[in-house]
């Protein structure tokens, strides 16, 4: 008989805020209301454990081995005998900690913990200057893409996410899909267009989620952080799935939660899922066969 090929992934999208223990609850809720809609795979945004004042990175990041947060995400990955991915602040006993996405098992294990490779160091608009690396230190490699029973998840982050090579490389190692957990800024959240001027502005890391899925025929999937996490803190969610011929296929609601946030609400997170169909993604790879028609006589391969 042959394998089902056709599984559903979800990601969420929420706001967390200073309070780790919330932020725990609200993603726990994400990941027991999403394996009961059927999906298998799980992924939770960029620093899902919390966003704070830069003041309360020592306090709030902790390693691995002694992390409360972590904990309940492997608990109810467990109990709800589903995949997850999350991205969280790993504490290092330094005074910077660094941006981890970890892959829990159903079984309730980390099998794999991906360290963004490149840091929002930037200065622009209202946005500006943002350090991350001020903060955090950064990773050294890519990590070879994990098979899950919904396909070969490879990991990346948020800003990674404006430069290319990292999907490729993730791609030429066999990605089926590319996990983006973000929590975009606003001003990156929208881009201007010029034209025609009269429609404003288009959402910024939708061009580059749709461009990174239909160059590496790949689904994109990226769950989010969204609305006020503090009074300074406001990201533009956008929670997506992006399929390998580019089209948004799941989109989370745009509506960002109450400010300041319902202490005692730990279901205002969301979640969207769509069908990963990896017949399809063979399908494409084989009709278009891009990889190998790179020109390694002309350019460098990542
Ligand atoms: O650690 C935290 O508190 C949360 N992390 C973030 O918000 C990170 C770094 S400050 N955000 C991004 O990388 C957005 C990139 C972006 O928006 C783009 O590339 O368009």
């Amino acid at each position: 008989m042959k394998m089902p090929t056709k599984m559903r992934a979800a990601v969420g999208q929420m706001c967390s805020t200073d309070n780790v223990k919330r932020n725990a609850e609200m993603s726990a809720s994400i990941i027991r209301r999403a394996a009961a809609a059927d999906c298998q795979l799980v992924l939770l945004p960029e620093a899902a454990d919390f966003i704070a004042d830069a003041s309360k990175l020592q306090e709030l990041a902790k390693p691995l081995d002694s992390n409360d947060f972590v904990k309940r995400v492997r608990e109810q990955a467990k109990e709800s005998q589903v995949w997850v991915s999350v991205s969280i602040h790993e504490g290092t006993g330094t005074e910077r900690c660094k941006n981890a996405t970890l892959l829990i098992s159903p079984e309730g294990e980390v099998v794999q913990n991906y360290h963004k490779l490149h840091l929002l160091d930037v200065n622009y608009g209202n946005d500006g200057p943002i350090l991350e690396s001020k903060t955090t230190i950064k990773g050294e490699k890519l990590l070879e893409p994990y098979q899950t029973p919904v396909g070969k998840l490879g990991m990346l982050c948020c800003y990674d996410l404006r430069f290319p090579e990292g999907a490729l490389s993730l791609r030429r190692q066999g990605a089926e899909l590319i996990a983006y957990p973000s929590a975009f800024t606003m001003q990156t959240g929208k881009i201007a267009i010029t034209l025609p001027a009269a429609l404003g502005y288009v959402f910024g890391a939708k061009v580059l989620l749709r461009a990174r899925a239909i160059e590496t025929q790949s689904y994109v999937l990226a769950p989010a952080q969204i609305g006020q996490h503090s009074k300074e803190r406001e990201t533009y969610g956008h929670a997506m799935i992006v399929d390998p011929w580019g089209g948004v296929v799941a989109q989370a609601s745009t509506r960002p939660p109450s400010y300041p946030p319902n202490e005692d609400d730990v279901d205002c997170g969301t979640f969207v899922s769509a069908e990963i169909d990896l017949d399809w993604v063979k399908q494409i790879r084989e009709e278009m066969p891009l990889w190998e028609q790179r020109r390694s006589d002309v350019y460098a391969l990542v």
